[in-house]
């Protein structure tokens, strides 16, 4: 199968770092625990006159470059290509690119090695790629097109309360090589 794995949330943990570098910043809004985590974009938990501060955490250089990976994810990559399957990774820029771009591709390198950046498909419009299954975080994948794979979430408190096919990385093994 070919086998499309988002990035930001699936293999690269965002949501921790974007909570350590709250912390850090000493906001008096306290940081949103990630258990109560209630929509996709981490700004639509913080209130509306903080959008600024929380924008300027994820556009500062290294955030990206710097994001964890989620616990199993490079080993269940790993086991997909052994398994047999086509994997790439497709993931959207935000529009504010400058330092995310340069750094998706530099933390697939960096942790996946110099050769799976042939593997990266960076997309605003996921629809529009082939696939058989696309793991992504996001319940809501928008675009132009019908795609032509079915999505498997990948398990996030956000997305928690859909009923749709769902993963982690303890069970790809079950959810992804049948
Ligand atoms: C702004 C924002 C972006 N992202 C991720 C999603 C996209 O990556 P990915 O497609 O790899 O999940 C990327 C650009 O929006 O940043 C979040 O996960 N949470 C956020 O709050
Ligand atoms: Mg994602």
């Amino acid at each position: 199968m070919l086998i499309l794995i988002d990035q930001d949330g699936v293999l690269a943990d965002f949501e921790r770092a974007f909570h350590a570098a709250w912390q850090q910043a000493g906001h008096d809004f306290p940081a949103v625990a990630l258990e109560c985590r209630t929509s996709l974009h981490v700004r639509d938990d913080y209130p509306e006159a903080l959008y600024g501060a929380v924008e300027a955490i994820y556009t500062a250089p290294g955030f990206y470059r710097e994001l964890p990976p989620i616990a199993g994810a490079l080993e269940g990559v790993r086991g997909l290509l052994e398994a047999g399957h086509d994997v790439r990774i497709c993931t959207a820029p935000l529009n504010q690119y400058r330092n995310c771009v340069t750094e998706k591709f530099e933390w697939v390198e960096r942790h996946l090695g110099a050769d799976f950046v042939d593997r990266i498909i960076l997309t605003k419009d996921k629809t529009v790629v082939h696939g058989d299954i696309l793991v992504d975080d996001n319940p809501d994948i928008r675009g132009s097109r019908r795609p032509d794979w079915r999505q498997v979430l990948f398990d996030q408190p956000y997305n928690r309360q859909l009923d749709m096919p769902r993963m982690s990385w303890a069970s790809w093994r079950e959810t992804l090589a049948g």
